[in-house]
């Protein structure tokens, strides 16, 4: 007996970041692969077999006739009898119900411990995942079938605390699997959308994490189950299992071992009931990762056109610098740890302000600090960074040090995000509308029907055309620019009075960032927000914002308004950054009045 606990055998697309989630139309999919739907049936067969033994058998399993042993078929006693005389058809089906007891009680240990740890361990990381890793890295280096045997010396003949204990051995192979699934997942944009949402951590797990690891657990069951019940019929094969006359598969085969000479059949009907459950088992594994691993259907579509930008005319400051600020960031530095334990500083002495009504571009090269000062502002630092420095205030209250319940609060009420890639926001296993209602009922507490509603009131107002058609629709179903747009309803859900968008029409052709833009514009005006405007480009700065910080190397370098920023830059960075869009053949006419001013 040298079957190893099935840490080894993780199903090839575990580590993979995409694996997809189950989707509708699996179970025929299975049904329609042969072997699947082989496999199915005969574990269907051997379940209702020892569910219903008590009605398909006439003796009781342990109802021993000396005068009849080893007897041959006859009526009553379809498969004979062993050697004390007892019914074997009667012992093989109420056997089945040990045995699969018996395996289902491990793997049920195993799936209880080891998935909550794997999905904790991957999505919060830090202590859990070093102490958990710690303790599964010890499990598995523990041979199983030494430590079942010292436990059975130790608790002695009882099967089911030994198949617990096996349970807890196989707990690894769970953790490994969905922790593995979850670290990278945990990255994914569509999670940093729903933490900005404002959903607990709970609700992510449960319906953006848990969605992703839900097919390889499938997988995995059947895998461990099947070593669960070879190891079972093991214990009792060799004699150290349940120490009564309790029938189980492994027992008969012992039985038959002993008494091999005498009567074959005896060794026959276990170990062919016991090969066909594995083989099934191992089957239905198979034809389940080819269903649900199928990578072919793969919907996240990924669009990188980036475009060129459009320059127009400067904004004008209409006042709204009287206003006392919706986000206000004082000497804000944001560090990162290094492995060796020293800090790099990315973004130093930073301030800014947005007012309500104001929209505040925040521009600068690649890698000069804007997101880093964005997503500060939104308290979604990646792992490893902080505000090392400085205060940040939105709405007045600080929120540098803020708890995550805190944090939920502001997001569902004060403060939303438009990320930069608008499909990679989106969770692909889900449909638009229920990633809008989600959010809405997490924040407002609506029902479903009112949540729908205000959903497609949103769609509406973000002019999707057809909003109950992309309200059913998958992610992969619409365009870059529809899910630009479904992206910005979802920042309007909470009635935000501060909208921090991240580069939100760069990952958009030039024909639909035109449109895009011209929705932000209209839900800004119309509602009075305030606007942090992540951008590369000046031609959107021209076009939307009031004023405009310039970033560079993490420091901002000049600001002001629009206009004068624009066209008398004080700078040598910024006249370079100008330079930079006179080069890429664009009209530098930012001086000469915005087209649309009126508009405004
Ligand atoms: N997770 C991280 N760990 C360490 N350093 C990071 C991390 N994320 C970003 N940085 C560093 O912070 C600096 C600023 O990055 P940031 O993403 O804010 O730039 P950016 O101006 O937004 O650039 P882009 O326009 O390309 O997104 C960069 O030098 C980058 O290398």
């Amino acid at each position: 007996m040298t079957e190893s606990l099935p840490a080894l055998t993780e199903p090839a697309g575990a580590a993979a970041p995409h694996v997809p989630a189950v989707r509708r139309g699996a179970f025929r999919r299975l049904v329609r692969n042969p072997l699947g739907l082989v496999a199915a049936v005969v574990l269907l067969v051997v379940v209702v077999g020892a569910a219903a033994a008590p009605w398909l058998t006439t003796h009781a399993p342990d109802a021993a006739d000396l005068r009849s042993a080893f007897g041959p078929s006859a009526p009553g006693h379809p498969l004979g009898l062993d050697s004390a005389g007892r019914d074997i058809w009667s012992r093989l089906l109420f056997g089945a119900r040990n045995t699969l007891g018996g395996a289902l009680l491990a793997l049920a240990v195993a799936m209880v411990l080891g998935i909550p740890a794997g999905l904790v361990a991957g999505y919060a990381g830090r202590w859990f995942d070093a102490v958990s890793g710690w303790v599964v890295n010890l499990l598995m280096a523990l041979p199983a079938m030494i430590v079942l045997l010292a436990a059975r010396a130790i608790i002695g003949p009882t099967v089911w605390a030994l198949m617990i204990i096996l349970g807890v051995l196989a707990a690894p192979s769970f953790f490994r699997l969905v922790r593995g699934i979850v670290v990278n997942v945990r990255h994914e944009l569509y999670v940093d959308s729903a933490r900005v949402s404002g959903l607990p951590p709970w609700r992510i797990i449960g319906r953006h994490v848990l969605v992703v690891v839900r097919a390889p657990i499938i997988i995995q069951i059947s895998l461990v189950a099947g070593v669960a019940l070879g190891l079972q019929a093991g214990l009792e094969f060799i004699g150290v299992g349940s120490s009564s006359d309790l029938p189980t598969w492994g027992g008969m085969l012992n039985e038959g071992f002993q008494f091999v000479q005498r009567d074959r059949t005896l060794l026959l009907w276990p170990g062919l009931a016991l090969g066909l459950t594995s083989a099934a088992l191992v089957l239905l594994g198979a034809a389940l990762r080819d269903v649900l691993e199928d990578r072919g259907t793969d919907p996240v579509v990924r669009r990188r056109d980036r475009a060129a930008q459009r320059a127009v005319a400067p904004a004008v400051l209409d006042g709204k610098a009287e206003r006392s600020p919706l986000l206000s960031i004082r000497s804000l530095a944001v560090s990162y740890a290094l492995p060796d334990g020293s800090q790099r500083e990315v973004v130093h002495e930073v301030d800014l302000d947005v007012r309500p009504g104001e929209v505040v571009g925040l521009v600068g090269e690649s890698g000069s600090g804007k997101t880093q000062t964005a997503f500060s502002a939104l308290g979604i630092l990646p792992s490893g960074g902080r505000v090392s420095r400085g205060s940040i205030q939105v709405d007045g209250q600080e929120v540098v040090g803020l708890s995550a319940a805190s944090w939920r609060q502001l997001r569902s009420h004060v403060v939303s995000y438009v990320p930069q890639e608008p499909m990679s926001n989106l969770d692909p296993s889900f449909t638009v509308g229920s990633q809008l209602v989600e959010p809405i009922r997490a924040a407002t507490g609506a029902s479903r029907a009112q949540a729908r509603e205000r959903a497609l009131g949103l769609l509406r107002s973000v002019e999707i055309e057809d909003p109950e058609r992309t309200f059913r629709a998958y992610p992969h179903e619409i365009s870059g620019g529809m899910a630009q747009r479904v992206l910005l309803a979802g920042a309007m859900a909470c009635n935000p009075r501060l909208l921090i968008a991240d580069e939100p029409t760069t990952a958009l052709d030039v024909t639909v960032q035109a449109e895009v833009l011209e929705v932000l514009r209209r839900l800004q005006q119309e509602r009075g927000l305030g606007v942090l405007l992540v951008t590369h480009s000046l031609g959107v700065v021209a076009d939307l914002c009031d004023t405009v910080a310039v970033m560079q190397d993490g420091r901002i370098v000049e600001s002001g308004p629009v206009d004068q920023v624009l066209t008398a830059p004080r700078e040598e960075y910024t006249r370079r950054l100008l330079a930079a869009v006179l080069d890429e053949g664009q009209p530098p006419t930012v001086a000469a009045g915005r087209a649309d001013e009126g508009e405004r």
